[in-house]
């Protein structure tokens, strides 16, 4: 019998529209890290994930969290639209790459599943008009995000329930603490995502 952790995309249970936006762009297997990470998120664990670059992490967190808001979406009871998944990222070009990757993924579903990048914008009017169509996944930098969550543009509280720190050897490490930990301690109100930290 087969090893299952040797199988691809098609046997970790994605919905077809992932599968398709997955063929699209000529994955024909998922790289290790994708491996690994993506049944075990699919799963609810939290994970720290540690992986070279250019090694396929921006869809190790990206995958499994599509899929959880689409099964929510699809199965759940309707509830308000609400932001349910964050990712950190330390910088707007950052930001720019994952949204881009985790929209790409979407592609076949977004139609149910908006994303947001709300580090593009450089004005806090054209952000809080971003967040005010509460986009189901944010991207952005601690700042960028500490900002609208002290400013009641964006409200986690009761929504948040993946939450992903990309590069997060960089985010945890001197620079970006003050904000973090500030971050951290308003998340922290949060009924309790499911975490997902990336690190090459
Ligand atoms: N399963 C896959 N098969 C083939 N290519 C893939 C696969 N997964 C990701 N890629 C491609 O690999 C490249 C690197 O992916 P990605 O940027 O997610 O890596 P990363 O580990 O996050 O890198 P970094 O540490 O620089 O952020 C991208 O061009 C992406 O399209």
């Amino acid at each position: 019998m087969a090893d299952p952790e040797l199988l691809g995309f098609e046997h970790m249970g994605l919905d077809p529209r992932l599968l398709q936006a997955v063929a699209d762009l000529g994955w024909s297997r998922p790289t290790l890290i994708q491996e690994k990470a993506i049944p075990l998120a699919l799963e609810g664990k939290d994970l720290l994930a540690r992986a070279r670059t250019g090694s396929g992490k921006t869809a190790a967190y990206a995958i499994p969290m599509l899929q959880l808001l689409l099964h929510r979406k699809a199965t759940g009871p309707a509830v308000e639209q609400a932001v349910r998944g964050l990712v950190l990222v330390p910088t707007k070009e950052l930001a720019r790459q994952a949204r881009s990757m985790v929209q790409q993924l979407a592609a076949y579903c977004a139609r149910d599943i908006r994303v947001a990048d709300v580090s593009a914008a450089e004005d806090s009017a054209s952000q809080r008009a971003v967040l005010m169509e509460k986009p189901d996944i944010v991207v952005g930098t601690p700042s960028r995000i500490l900002n609208h969550l002290q400013q009641d543009s964006l409200t986690l509280r009761d929504s948040l329930e993946l939450l992903v720190v990309d590069e997060a050897d960089l985010l945890f490490s001197f620079g970006f603490e003050e904000e973090l930990k500030s971050l951290l301690w308003l998340l922290s109100s949060c009924r309790s995502p499911s975490c997902q930290g990336q690190t090459s």
